[in-house]
């Protein structure tokens, strides 16, 4: 399929709370429905012919796995935190497709998809393994974070005023394994989802790929793609319509439009947390700073007006 001026080359990055809500179980139907609304706007980009790749969080849903795994322990082997990541890949994957091929053959447009099994490479030495920061699983009050600790030896922080989550290792993404294999199929108008949960984290142990516990931030693994297969626009789907600055305080103030440096002035001031918004403007600045691309950060209502220039945050190179 050929690209026309008008259709540019996404990559699309929604988190894994977009997937299952805060306050939400995490059921299959409730995920569905939170996909259904998603790929409703989604949809919307496939049929305006833009080239895709679809990427996902998975943070909730690999806590909840990892929960599985200690109250079954007795009668089944618990599964490695990697296994946990490639699972969530696969459940989340199959569900994106289906209901975003549903979609678009219900609108008489169908497109090829493919949900691809996707690894990071990951530096063993990372120090993040010594500090563990990324949040995964449900919120918990203090107190019943206070009993994870005691009963099992979690580690768990306060993650952006909303509760107390166990928090895992995430070292940072250094490679995309089928980043080729992605991009072929993006250039032949297939739209992929890969990625997922940041990818599987392995490491290259002296010629041979192993398996790594930990969980990637996926919006730093889906930069790294987005270069990868040079996209025009990265586009960071979450909670907010527009980036803040002072966030939930007396003066928050949208911002429209950020320019890297200021971006990243920001950061340092402490205006994005490391848990939620820090990662996002990083892999934000990245971006722009190495593609000359611009990032959209917004919602998932308003990512269309957003491409257009019209809504969201936009971060542009100085
Ligand atoms: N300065 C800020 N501007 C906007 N949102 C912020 C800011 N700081 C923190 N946030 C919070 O960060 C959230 C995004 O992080 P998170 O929910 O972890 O991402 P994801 O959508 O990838 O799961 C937003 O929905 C918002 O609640
Ligand atoms: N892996 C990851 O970054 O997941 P979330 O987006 O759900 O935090």
């Amino acid at each position: 399929m050929m690209k026309s001026k008008a259709q540019q080359t996404l990559v699309l990055a929604f988190g894994g709370n977009a997937i299952t809500k805060e306050g939400q179980k995490g059921s299959f139907s409730e995920q569905l429905e939170n996909i259904e609304a998603s790929c409703r706007q989604i949809t919307g980009l496939a049929l305006a012919g833009h080239h895709m790749v679809i990427t996902h969080g998975n943070g909730p849903q690999v806590g909840s796995l990892l929960i599985k795994n200690e109250l079954a322990k007795d009668i089944v082997p618990p599964m490695p935190l990697d296994v946990c990541g490639a699972n969530t890949q696969g459940s989340l994957g199959y569900a994106i497709v289906q209901t975003l091929q549903n979609m678009l053959r219900k609108s008489g447009n169908p497109r090829e998809l493919v949900a691809l099994m996707t690894r990071s490479v990951v530096d063993p030495a990372d120090p993040a393994f010594q500090n563990p920061t990324k949040p995964v699983g449900p919120f918990f009050t203090r107190e019943q974070a206070e009993e994870l600790i005691r009963l099992y030896a979690y580690h768990m922080r306060e993650d952006s005023g909303r509760g107390w989550r166990r928090v895992v290792p995430s070292p940072r993404p250094v490679a995309i394994l089928e980043r080729s294999v992605i991009q072929g199929l993006v250039e032949n108008g297939v739209i992929v989802v890969a990625v997922g949960g940041g990818g599987i984290p392995v490491s290259d142990k002296e010629g041979r790929y192993i398996g790594i516990e930990a969980v990637i931030d996926k919006d730093l693994a889906a930069e790294r793609l987005a270069q990868d297969i040079k996209a025009d626009v990265f586009a960071i789907l979450t909670g907010v319509r527009k980036v803040c600055l002072d966030y939930r305080k007396p003066g928050q103030k949208d911002l429209d439009v950020l320019r890297a440096s200021e971006a990243t002035e920001y950061l340092a001031q402490g205006q994005f947390p490391s848990g939620s918004m820090g990662p996002k403007i990083e892999a934000a600045v990245h971006f722009v700073e190495h593609s000359g691309n611009p990032v959209i950060i917004t919602d998932f209502e308003h990512v269309q007006a957003a491409l257009n220039g019209q809504d969201g945050t936009r971060i542009i190179p100085d």
